[in-house]
C-alpha cells in the first residue's frame, strides 16, 4: 500500500522502516502535521498513517476521501481526534493500536509521582549547582496513602500492579468494572467517593465529549486539600486554566502531566528557541510543583516496536480485505 505517514520523527522512521521489511508496503514519511492544507498533498496514497495530534476532522477527512484514501491508521491507541461519524459516511475505515505496551505508560506515571513526591526534578536542578539544601524537597511515603484510579483498562490495571507493590489503599471508578482490578485489590467507588479520599489520583481513561474537562473547578473543590493528580491520558481530561486556580489555592499539591490540552501547539518540537505563548502552559511550568513530560510516556523501544508492527499489520489486513481485529468502524 502507498502510505503517507504523518508527524514522523527519526524514531518513528527507524521502527516503521525495521518493520516494513516484513511488509513491504510503500511508505512515504512526513515530519509535518496532517492538517486541511497537508492533507491536499496525497493524490495517490491508499493509506494515511497518522499520530496524536493530527488533524482528523471532518473537513480533512473529506480531503483525503476525494485523493483515494481508503484507510486511516492511527499509530496510537487513542482516535479521540478522529471525526468517526464522517469516515464512516465517507466510506473510510479506521484502524489503532489498542495496546501496544500498556506498561510504558504505567511505569511513566509512576515516574512522574515518584519524581514529584520526593521532588527529583528539584534535587536534579540543585545538585547541577552544587546547592545541597534539602530545604522545600520534603515528600510523603506513598505506602498506606489511598490512590484513585479512574479508568481500569489495560493502562489502568498495569498501573494498580505498580501502585499494589507500594502498599496503596487503590480506589477504582470506570463505567465497566473490571475483574482484574478487584482480583488485584482495588475497590471500585463512585467519582464523588473518589475524589473525597484519594491522596493521589491518577488518570487512564480516553477523551470523549461526555468527560471532556472532567477534572475541573468542581472536581477538584471535591478533593483533599493537597492532592496529587497525574495525567498521562489526554489533555482534555483537566480544565487548565482551573487547575492553577487549584494549584494556587494549594488545593493541588502536586500536578504530573505528560499531556496537555493544547499540546498541538507545542508537544513533539524544539520550541527553546520561541517565546510559548500559551500563558496557561507558562503559568502552569512555571509552579515547581508542576512536572510536564511532552507526551512521551509511550516512548519505549518495546512500545515503538508493537506500534510499528501492529499499524503496518492493520495495513496489510486491510489490503487483503481481511480483519485485523483493530478496526474502529464496525
Ligand atoms: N501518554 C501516552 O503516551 C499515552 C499512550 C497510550 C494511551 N494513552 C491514553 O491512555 C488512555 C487509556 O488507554 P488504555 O489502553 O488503558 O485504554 P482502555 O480502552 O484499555 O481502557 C480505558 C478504560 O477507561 C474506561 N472509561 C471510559 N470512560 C471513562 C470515564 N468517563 N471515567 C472512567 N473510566 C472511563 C473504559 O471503560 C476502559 O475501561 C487512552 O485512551 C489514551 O488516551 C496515552
Amino acid at each position: 500500500m502507498k502510505v503517507a505517514v504523518f508527524s514522523t520523527k527519526r524514531y518513528d522512521q527507524e521502527s516503521l522502516t525495521k518493520y516494513n521489511e516484513h511488509f513491504n508496503h510503500h511508505l512515504q514519511f512526513f515530519d509535518f502535521r496532517l492538517t486541511e492544507q497537508t492533507a491536499k498533498l496525497l493524490e495517490g496514497f491508499d493509506a494515511v498513517c497518522a499520530f496524536v495530534n493530527d488533524d482528523l476532522s471532518a473537513e480533512v477527512l473529506e480531503i483525503l476521501a476525494s485523493h483515494g484514501v481508503k484507510i486511516i491508521a492511527m499509530r496510537c491507541a487513542g482516535f479521540d481526534k478522529v471525526d468517526l461519524d464522517s469516515a464512516r459516511s465517507l466510506g473510510l475505515q479506521v484502524v489503532r493500536v489498542p495496546a501496544y505496551s500498556p506498561e510504558s505508560i504505567a511505569e511513566h506515571t509512576i515516574g512522574l509521582m515518584l519524581s514529584l513526591n520526593r521532588r527529583i526534578h528539584r534535587a536534579y536542578q540543585r545538585t547541577r549547582e552544587a546547592n545541597f539544601s534539602l530545604e522545600g524537597l520534603k515528600g510523603f511515603n506513598f505506602h498506606g496513602k489511598t490512590v484513585g484510579v479512574i479508568g481500569t483498562g489495560r493502562i489502568g490495571i498495569a498501573t494498580i500492579r505498580i501502585l499494589k507493590g507500594f502498599g496503596m489503599h487503590i480506589l477504582a471508578y470506570d463505567p465497566f468494572e473490571n475483574p482484574l482490578a478487584v482480583e488485584l485489590g482495588a475497590e471500585y467507588t463512585d467519582l464523588d467517593d473518589l475524589y473525597h479520599r484519594a491522596d493521589v489520583i491518577t488518570l487512564h481513561c480516553p477523551m470523549s465529549a461526555e468527560n471532556y474537562h472532567m477534572l475541573d473547578a468542581e472536581a477538584f473543590y471535591k478533593m483533599r486539600d493537597g492532592v496529587m493528580i497525574i495525567n498521562t491520558s489526554r489533555g482534555g481530561l483537566i480544565h487548565s486554566q482551573d487547575a492553577i486556580e487549584a494549584l494556587k489555592d494549594s488545593k493541588i499539591g502536586a500536578l504530573g502531566v505528560d499531556v496537555y490540552e493544547n499540546e498541538q501547539e507545542l508537544f513533539f518540537e524544539d520550541k527553546s528557541n520561541d517565546v510559548i505563548k500559551d500563558d496557561v502552559f507558562r503559568r502552569l511550568s512555571s509552579c515547581h510543583n508542576v512536572l510536564f513530560t511532552g507526551h512521551q510516556a509511550f516512548l519505549t523501544e518495546e512500545a515503538l516496536g508493537n506500534i510499528a508492527e501492529t499499524t503496518l499489520n492493520n495495513l496489510a489486513m486491510f489490503e487483503k480485505g481481511k480483519c485485523s481485529g483493530n478496526e474502529i468502524i464496525t
